[in-house]
């Protein structure tokens, strides 16, 4: 796919509250830290990948907001602060202004490699038309990306147990094997996961400082 025929949502909580699971998981490094080095490398993977025209990060930390800002990203404020689905929602219809594929996608993809990415966003587009797809977590419980043609609401269903519940709304699973795509960081357990995958640059320096 060489047209940038697709825009991504990015929604990233505030830094303060965000990924409490994976909290103490690098002891020498605060939290705020490692939340946005998972954020940013997502983003710059996403950035990255030749089939995204645009990127909407939905955020309300201006930490955030100054990290990612960058060529073809758009930081939209989550003014709804209703969680990750009604961020969804607001990037969604901010990424619908550029009229063609949307995807929503987990900001805590830190060995997020852009050949995987443009991989699975050519297989959905090359397959069934009209449709939602998804591409589940590594457990396979939880989404990573759910994306929907132009004219399509996202409608997205995120949260414990959302791959079952994205397929019950209407969306197709896509099977591939794009192990970096699939590796959301929750825990210290999926951190190490993500390492052996190997890491964007600013988690990979902040793994890097904690073993030096
Ligand atoms: N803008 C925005 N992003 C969110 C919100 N909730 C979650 N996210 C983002 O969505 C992604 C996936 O959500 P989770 O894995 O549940 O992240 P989390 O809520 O930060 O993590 P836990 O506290 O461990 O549940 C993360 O990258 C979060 O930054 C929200 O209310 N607003
Ligand atoms: C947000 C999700 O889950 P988790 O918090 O486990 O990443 C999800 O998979 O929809």
């Amino acid at each position: 796919m060489r047209q940038r025929t697709w825009t991504v949502v990015v929604p990233v909580k505030r830094l303060g509250v965000a990924k409490s699971r994976l909290r103490g998981a690098l002891p020498a490094v605060p939290h705020e830290e490692l939340a946005l080095a998972l954020a940013a490398d997502t983003v710059a993977a996403v950035r990255a990948c030749p089939a995204v025209a645009g990127v909407v990060v939905v955020t309300r930390d201006a930490r955030v907001a100054a990290a990612v800002r960058a060529a073809r990203v758009r930081v939209v404020p989550d003014a709804p602060d209703a969680g990750l689905n009604a961020a969804f929602r607001l990037g969604a219809a901010v990424a619908a202004g550029g009229g063609g594929w949307v995807a929503g996608l987990t900001a805590d993809l830190p060995a997020l490699r852009p050949a995987e990415l443009t991989a699975a966003l050519h297989a959905i587009a090359a397959g069934p038309p009209g449709v939602r797809r998804f591409v589940a977590d590594a457990p396979g419980s939880g989404t990573v990306l759910l994306a929907a043609p132009a004219g399509v609401p996202l409608d997205p269903r995120f949260g414990v147990g959302s791959a079952v519940a994205h397929e019950a709304g209407g969306a197709l699973p896509l099977a591939g094997d794009w192990p970096t795509l699939r590796r959301d960081v929750d825990t210290a357990a999926d951190l190490a996961a993500a390492a052996r995958l190997g890491l964007g640059p600013h988690t990979a320096a902040l793994t890097a400082a904690r073993a030096g």
